[in-house]
């Protein structure tokens, strides 16, 4: 469903230039639901606000479908995000009126795009667990229940694809194991491809795939070894680990990232020595007693 090759996103701000992202490849099939994860500032919400067409790429390929993001008009942009594409964020104040209730407030986006089912708006509150609330309005609500009616409204013009953005930032271990469990279910039931970015490592556990951001490319992938086993101690690498394989990620050219302990740990610096045995290949700081001549 996704596919995004050396893809590249500079900011550029009076006279500095930020590279966001450089030259990240990922393929997201259809029908996933997984995570991308990185710490602070390695270019996952830019990545997440290129997908949903928040934001433009600089270069590179970015496919959702059939729509190329780098080459769409303003206004195919406008359809894309309202036909293709749900948005969830942390902070749920800015999809959400709180003088309406949860049910106007799920019922908005419909009459928005012409599309209104308030049958459809209720199933979507009873499916994520709000059903005896529906009539209530956002101010007097939870966060969390508020973050519930988020991802109901997030659903309601029928994305193929939902976004979210650190969804459960803000909110305490109960409710953000209720939120993955209506992802997993909206996943499973309605077929929604789900991209999840986070840096929490609980998130890691549930999900199928973690591909994991490190300085604007992909690093290295965790394939759940078997899909119901899912980390609950939400602890890094440990509880991925029991329930996911860990993969470096190659790009076409064969380059990969080395994680910057390992290359600290051995004290290589700009180079290295690689060596291959027909089995497996080494990669070790150079010799200092081999100068070149
Ligand atoms: N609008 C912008 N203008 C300039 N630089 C930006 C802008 N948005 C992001 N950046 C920079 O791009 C880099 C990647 O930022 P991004 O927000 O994608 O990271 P992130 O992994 O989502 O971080 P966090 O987890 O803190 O949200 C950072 O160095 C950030 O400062």
């Amino acid at each position: 469903m996704i596919t995004c090759e050396g893809l590249v996103k500079i900011y550029k701000t009076d006279e500095i230039e930020v590279v966001a992202l450089q030259g990240l490849n990922i393929q997201i099939d259809t029908g996933e639901l997984m995570a991308i994860i990185g710490n602070s500032g390695s270019g996952k919400s830019t990545l997440l606000n290129i997908l949903g067409g928040l934001d433009r790429p600089s270069a590179g390929q970015v496919k959702v479908g059939d729509w190329d993001l780098l080459k769409i008009t303003d206004k195919q942009l406008v359809e894309y995000k309202r036909s293709t594409v749900g948005f969830i964020w942390q902070n749920n104040a800015r999809n959400l009126i709180s003088y309406l209730s949860a049910l106007e407030n799920v019922e908005m986006p419909m009459m928005l795009s012409g599309n209104y089912d308030r049958a459809y708006a209720k199933q979507l509150l009873e499916w994520v667990g709000l059903g005896n609330r529906m009539h209530n309005r956002l101010q007097e609500l939870s966060g969390g229940e508020q973050q519930r009616v988020a991802i109901a409204i997030s659903l309601a013009n029928r994305p193929r694809l939902l976004l979210a953005d650190e969804p459960t930032g803000s909110v305490d271990t109960k409710t953000a194991d209720m939120i993955l469990s209506i992802f997993q279910r909206l996943n499973q039931e309605l077929g929604v491809t789900i991209v999840i970015v986070t840096h929490d490592m609980s998130v890691a556990g549930k999900v199928g795939r973690v591909v994991a951001i490190r300085d604007g490319m992909t690093s290295s992938e965790f394939i759940a070894r078997h899909p119901a086993v899912g980390a609950t101690d939400g602890h890094w690498p440990t509880g991925i680990a029991q329930a996911h394989e860990e993969f470096v990620v190659l790009d076409r050219a064969g380059r990969l990232q080395v994680p910057k302990e390992y290359l600290t740990a051995l004290g290589i610096n700009g180079k290295a020595t690689m060596e291959f045995d027909g089995e497996k290949i080494m990669i070790k700081a150079p010799n200092p007693n081999q100068t070149l001549k």
